[in-house]
């Protein structure tokens, strides 16, 4: 008895020990983020720099100096300031050819995107080691970021101009500024062929997609079988649709009852029909890879396809009670 009382109070006291050096540890990175951030921010930075040089470029020249020698001596005009504060675009043009060139020369990172940052940037920049450098090269980064993006987009849009398997034949739209006349001939004649190449039928009331899809939905047993059969060959070939008996037709193993999808089919219950008894892959990928045969048939599954030895005589009966 005396055991257990004993090691009760060294349990509780134990953990509270723990958590809190864990605490002291969460805490003190979380600290040296925040105390980080402030240092490598530019404000602090510009702000001293423009309260100094509101308008004078002098001014951040005088911050300059350490890093680059060259940054003095050019920051002679107010160019370079008003670079800085305002939009780079207004001030670069006057700022390259002028004398800063060969500033922008030693400096070629910064110059691309802020003519006017580098002055103050480039200080900076050689010391990238320390967080203070850190932010300006941030903001170039997201300006550099953003062309790519552009890039990517455009590659992205080649893609969806390009041919659609559903789309039938697609006119050619690539090339061909010089060749418009003749793009433009092809695609009259490219919207004129679709109908008739995709050979599709008006299906009869009540026979739409729509319709077929609420039918599967119905809970209606569409298989024709009360449960999974095994299919033999022959049983497959015996039951072609034709003299009253179902259609079923094989995919991948599985074999389906199409009987009830023939009118509802946008190609036509006689193509349709060309699958019966058989095996409908190949037919089915050569006119309409892109359409799921499970999806759409997926209520009228009837069973498996196994060889002919392992056809139980449970099955010949209740293909019997079919016919
Ligand atoms: C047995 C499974 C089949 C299913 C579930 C099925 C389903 C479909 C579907 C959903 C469409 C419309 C496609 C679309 O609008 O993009 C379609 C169209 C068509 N199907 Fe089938 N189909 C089957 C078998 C066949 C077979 C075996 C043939 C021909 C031998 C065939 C010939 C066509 C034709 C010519 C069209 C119209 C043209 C087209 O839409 O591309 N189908 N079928």
């Amino acid at each position: 008895s005396l055991f257990l009382p004993q090691v009760d109070d060294k349990r509780p006291a134990s953990p509270p020990s723990n958590i809190t050096p864990a605490d002291d540890d969460t805490k003190e990175p979380t600290t040296v983020d925040n105390e980080r951030r402030p240092d490598t921010l530019v404000p602090p930075d510009v702000k001293s720099e423009t309260k100094s040089s509101p308008d004078t470029t002098p001014k951040a020249v005088a911050s300059d100096p350490p890093n680059g020698e060259p940054v003095p001596t050019f920051t002679l005009a107010g160019h370079e300031t008003s670079d800085d504060e305002d939009d780079e675009e207004d001030l670069p043009p006057p700022s390259f050819p002028a004398l800063n060139s060969a500033q922008r020369a030693s400096r070629p990172n910064v110059a691309l995107a802020h003519p006017s940052a580098p002055t103050l940037m480039a200080p900076p920049a050689k010391p990238t080691a320390t967080s203070s450098l850190m932010p300006p090269p941030s903001l170039k980064a997201s300006n550099l970021r953003a062309l790519p993006t552009n890039s990517q987009s455009s590659s992205l849009r080649i893609p969806t101009t390009g041919p659609l398997p559903n789309r039938g034949p697609v006119p050619n739209r690539n090339p061909s500024s010089s060749l418009g006349v003749a793009s433009f001939s092809s695609l009259s004649n490219s919207s004129i062929k679709p109908p008739n190449a995709r050979n599709k039928v008006q299906l009869t009331p009540g026979h739409s997609p729509l319709d077929w899809a609420n039918l599967q939905r119905s809970g209606t047993n569409l298989s024709g079988v009360s449960s999974l059969q095994r299919v033999t060959p022959s049983m497959l070939k015996h039951n072609n649709g034709r003299k009253g008996k179902p259609a079923w037709s094989s995919y991948q193993g599985k074999v389906y009852n199409i009987t009830p999808y023939l009118p509802f089919h946008p190609g036509g219950e006689g193509e349709l029909r060309r699958v019966a008894g058989k095996d409908g892959a190949k037919l089915f990928m050569e006119v309409h890879p892109w359409v799921n045969w499970d999806n759409m048939l997926g209520e009228c599954v009837v069973g498996v396809m196994v060889s002919e030895e392992q056809a139980p005589a449970n099955v010949t009966s209740s293909l019997e009670e079919m016919d």
